[in-house]
């Protein structure tokens, strides 16, 4: 049911105090913005890739995938223009650092160079490796800064999941894990990180070619026996809000035989957000990462929803407890990495989040 664009936003609005589970989303550059609300607070469990509703995915795959089934919501929508005018008002948030950045960065730079080593000697090609920032921002006011990131963030996936058994996440992702709508299969390869500086046309190292190629070829091997007539891009750059990065987009057709949770898990976590081999890093992850990154760099969206199946890796995330913020920040880590610029980048993909708190 399609709403008044102050009439959704109350509804938002009532949500938020209901303490029912409810996600509002908008794909990258679409006017659409959509909800989907649980009639009850049951947490649902993905049992099966043919159900249909808005999966929220831990990064850990053998942890499980929450699902809204399309069956137990209400759902309404609205359109808002392109030129990012819903009014925010002055976001009275009172932001400032939980812990001490100095000792963060340290800790960054001593893991990723235990990475680089671990790569030089022969163990992995790539590992991604990811940090939690946490704010005190005492008034935060979510749907302000809901309005904010669906204002600056145009070509990202912009959302705000909430279930009352797990908190609320918001975030505005670049990253397409895949899209499949009548048969046709669309992926992309993201990796590769500079600052944009008023400029497309850029120059990218091999550190960043590199990266992002190990995802291209990776996508590329888990798809082949799933898809037909596969076309490649070259890989181009993108501009994601302060940031640019290197991607390749990958469509096809899906065989009739492939099943959809098939292709889900053999991409999911990609080297874009894991690295190669693939256990092998979620293994280096796992243990020397000193956090739960819990639905950070897993994926959400809508399954089997409205004949199309959008579902996107969770980037440039946050989740909200109380008065504190929590950024999820992370980047690929090779042979060719230099500790100090690795911590330096996931500064600057910080600034994604803080720009709207
Ligand atoms: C892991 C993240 O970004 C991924 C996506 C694009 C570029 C990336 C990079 O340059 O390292 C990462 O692979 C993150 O934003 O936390």
């Amino acid at each position: 049911m399609k709403k008044e664009i102050a009439h959704f936003f109350k509804e938002i609005e009532v949500l938020l105090t209901s303490n029912l589970p409810f996600v509002v989303y908008r794909k990258p550059n679409e006017k659409k913005v959509s909800c989907l609300a649980q009639k009850d607070k049951t947490l649902n469990i993905l049992k099966e890739f043919n159900d249909s509703g808005f999966v929220f995915a831990p990064f850990d795959d053998s942890k499980n995938t929450v699902i809204f089934p399309f069956k137990k919501c209400k759902s309404f929508e609205t359109e808002i223009s392109f030129k990012s005018d819903l009014e925010t008002p002055q976001n009275l948030a009172n932001v400032k650092a939980k812990t001490s950045l100095k000792k963060a960065q340290l800790e960054h730079e001593k893991i990723v160079q235990k990475a680089i080593n671990f790569i030089i000697s022969g163990s992995s090609n790539k590992i991604v490796l990811s940090r939690k920032e946490e704010l005190i921002s005492s008034n935060l006011d979510v749907l302000v800064t809901l309005k904010k990131m669906l204002n600056t963030y145009n070509n990202a996936f912009v959302y705000v999941w909430f279930h009352p058994q797990i908190g609320l996440w918001m975030g505005a992702t670049p990253e397409r894990l895949l899209s499949v709508s009548k048969n046709v299969f669309t992926t992309m390869a993201l990796a590769g990180t500079q600052s944009y500086k008023n400029s497309l046309r850029v120059n990218w190292e091999s550190k960043e070619r590199d990266e992002q190629q190990f995802v291209t070829n990776y996508i590329l091997s888990s798809i082949q026996k799933c898809v037909d007539n596969l076309s490649v891009s070259n890989p181009y750059t993108i501009k994601a809000g302060n940031l640019l990065h290197l991607r390749t987009d990958i469509t096809g057709k899906l065989k009739e035989t492939s099943l959809l949770g098939d292709i889900v898990k053999s991409l999911h976590p990609t080297p874009a957000v894991c690295g190669l081999p693939k256990e092998v890093a979620k293994e280096f992850i796992l243990k020397n990462e000193r956090y739960d990154r819990a639905y950070y760099s897993g994926f959400l969206g809508e399954l089997n929803l409205y004949n199309s199946t959008n579902l996107f890796v969770n980037l440039r995330c946050m989740q909200i407890e109380n008065s504190v913020a929590s950024l999820y920040i992370g980047g690929g880590i090779t042979a060719e990495s230099i500790p100090q610029n690795e911590w330096f980048e996931t500064v600057s993909k910080a600034e994604i989040m803080k720009k709207v708190l």
